[in-house]
Formats: C-alpha cells, structure tokens, sequence
C-alpha cells in the first residue's frame, strides 16, 4: 500500500543552554494510506520535533521526508493544501461562535463555505455551533481545533495530543471521531501518551524513545513481537491448582502459582497442557496467551518503567550530543 508519510534518518539538534541536545537521531516512521497511525514516545522523545520538522516549521539537520509521495520541505507548498495538522493548541477569539470561527477561517483559505457545516458536523459540534467560543469545554475546544485542521478536506491529517486533557468521555468522542475520518478515507497520524486509547483506536503505531523508531507497524504485531509467550491455565476445579503444578514440573514444565491460575512459559504446543493435565482427571476451564498490551510494550522499549524509589528525570529521554569533551568524536 502507498505511504502517505516516509521519514528516513530524520536528525535535529538543538543548541540549548546546557549544550547541544540531540531530539532527533536518525529516526524514521512510514504511515500508509487510509490508516490511523499512534506515535508515542515518552516525554521529551522527540515527537514534537518530528512534527514540527514535517510541517517546515523546524530545519532539520539531515534526513528525508515525504507527504503524499512528495519531498519536504522543498515541496511543502504542493502538499499542504492536503495536510491538516494541530500541533499546537490553536488560539480561538474567544468572543466568536464556532461558526464564525470556521467561516473567517474558509474565507481567509478561500475555501467553499460549505465545509463550514460539513466540518462542524464531523465533529459533532452541530448542535452548539451557535454558542460564543468562551463559552465551550477543553473537548469542545478541541472538536473546533480538528474542524479548522478540517477544512481543507486534507487527505493526512497529523494532531499532536489531541486527547490532552479530555475526560473519559471526551477521550472516547475522540475516539469515535477518528473511527468516522478514518472510514471516510482520510490518513490520521496523532501523537498520545494515553497507550489504551492509541490501542483502541490506531491501525499501526510507531514508538519513538531518545530520538529513534524503537518499534513500529501494525498495533496487533507490535504486541505479538513483544508478548511473553506464556499461557495461563485455569481449572475448573481451582483447589487442584498445586496438583497440577507438580504434574507439569514433573513433564520438564515451571509453572508459576498464582491463587486461580497457573502461568507457564515456553509452550509450543498449547494442547498438550491439557492433554496432560486431562490425564490426572484435572480439567482445563482455561488456556489462553499472556498477551502484552501497549503499555507494557512503550515501558519496555523506552524504558520509562517506574523504578521503586528513583525519579526518572526528562533529560534521561534525550540523547546529549556527543562532543570531544564527553566521548564522541571531534
Ligand atoms: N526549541 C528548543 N530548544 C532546545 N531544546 C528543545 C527545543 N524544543 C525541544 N527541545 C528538546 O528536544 C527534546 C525533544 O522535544 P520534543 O518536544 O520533540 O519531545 P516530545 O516527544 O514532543 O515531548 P512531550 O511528550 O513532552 O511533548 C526535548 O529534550 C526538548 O527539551
């Protein structure tokens, strides 16, 4: 399937205070066609800068970057009438309706103000599109932000955070709002920290970690990749658990006790625990896959599992910019 996004050996560097800081080091991502596509990264990773870098708002060092099969940023001006994007929060005036707001915004893009109504009703803002911006919720804020990123009609839509600070319920209207763009066609590459959400909702995912694609595709082999390859087994006689265990050690097995199941690594052939088991008359209620989910897999790869006691500092999710001073080369 055609890519409407590639990024390949994408390197920035910042000159900061404390020194040059590496966000970006050689990081790629590739999102197809047609596809809702998670970027998660821990704070600090780099997943701002990438964006930013793909909408010319930030140079990059080296590397290469297309939309729609186009090279940035030397054809950024072929391509943008097709990109919507929020990567910062939009600032609205706070005294127009969302109406105003998204015609002024038509007229200004001299675009038909039919999409007005048509974007408005995208995002399930219909209803109060009437009502003064001042008056609206953070969800409803953020409906009008991906309204205005809309109106282009874009076939790649890029929102950095755009469930940041939605409750539930916004989260989840969020959630149904991509389903409705990504039914229609349209590309949606959003960025999150919130890893059940991206689960839920993305077709493929990329995680970023110190400036570089730790991991990448679609989100069911991103999990399978990373799964523990245990089973769990239940019993539907739970007080013959201890029995058997020992029936499994005893076929070369190390089961883990736990108080209603036990848990078994290294097992190719899932039937043969039952089969095993059925011959001491102890009957498998359950055998199932552990199965990771996202959120193990982003911790692992990106190390940011909580450690008891210690405080993760954000400066541990940059690279610093190797110098002669401090090992790298000249
Ligand atoms: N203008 C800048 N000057 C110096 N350093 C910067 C600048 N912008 C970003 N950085 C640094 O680059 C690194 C990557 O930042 P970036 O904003 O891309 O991360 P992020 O993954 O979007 O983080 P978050 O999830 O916290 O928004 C961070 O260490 C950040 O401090």
């Amino acid at each position: 399937m055609a890519a409407v996004l590639e990024i390949q050996g994408l390197r920035k560097t910042y000159r900061a205070r404390g020194g040059p800081r590496r966000a970006l080091d050689g990081f790629e991502m590739y999102v197809e066609a047609g596809q809702v596509h998670g970027f998660l990264g821990p704070n600090g990773s780099g997943k701002t800068t990438t964006l930013r870098t793909l909408l010319g708002l930030i140079k990059p060092d080296s590397g290469e970057m297309r939309i729609l099969g186009q090279e940035l940023p030397r054809h950024l001006p072929q391509v943008v009438s097709q990109v919507g994007a929020i990567v910062e929060s939009p600032q609205f005036f706070a005294h127009f309706t969302a109406r105003d707001t998204l015609a002024l915004l038509a007229d200004a893009g001299s675009l038909p103000s039919e999409r007005v109504d048509w974007a408005l009703e995208l995002v399930g803002l219909r209803e109060r599109a009437k009502e003064r911006v001042k008056t609206y919720s953070l969800g409803m804020k953020q409906r009008l932000a991906v309204a205005s990123a809309l109106l282009k009609q874009p076939k790649l839509l890029i929102l950095d955070e755009p469930a940041n600070g939605l409750d539930p319920g916004g989260i989840r209207e969020m959630r149904d709002m991509m389903a409705t763009l990504s039914a229609g066609g349209m590309t949606v590459v959003l960025s999150s920290h919130i890893l059940g959400e991206i689960q839920l909702i993305c077709d493929s995912v990329t995680i970023i970690s110190l400036g570089r694609r730790v991991a990448a595709g679609p989100v069911a082999e991103v999990l399978q990749a990373h799964s523990s390859g245990q089973v769990k087994v239940a019993l539907e006689t739970p007080a013959d658990l201890s029995a058997a265990a020992q029936v499994l050690i005893a076929s070369g097995f190390q089961p883990q006790l736990n108080t209603d199941h036990l848990t078994l690594s290294g097992v190719d052939k899932p039937a043969l625990i039952a089969r095993l088991l059925a011959e001491r008359q102890l009957y498998v209620s359950e055998l199932t896959p552990v199965t990771a989910d996202l959120e193990d897999v982003f911790l692992e790869l990106t190390g940011t599992a909580p450690v008891p006691g210690q405080v993760r500092s954000v400066d541990q999710s940059v690279r610093p910019e190797l110098t002669p001073q401090n090992g790298g080369a000249a």
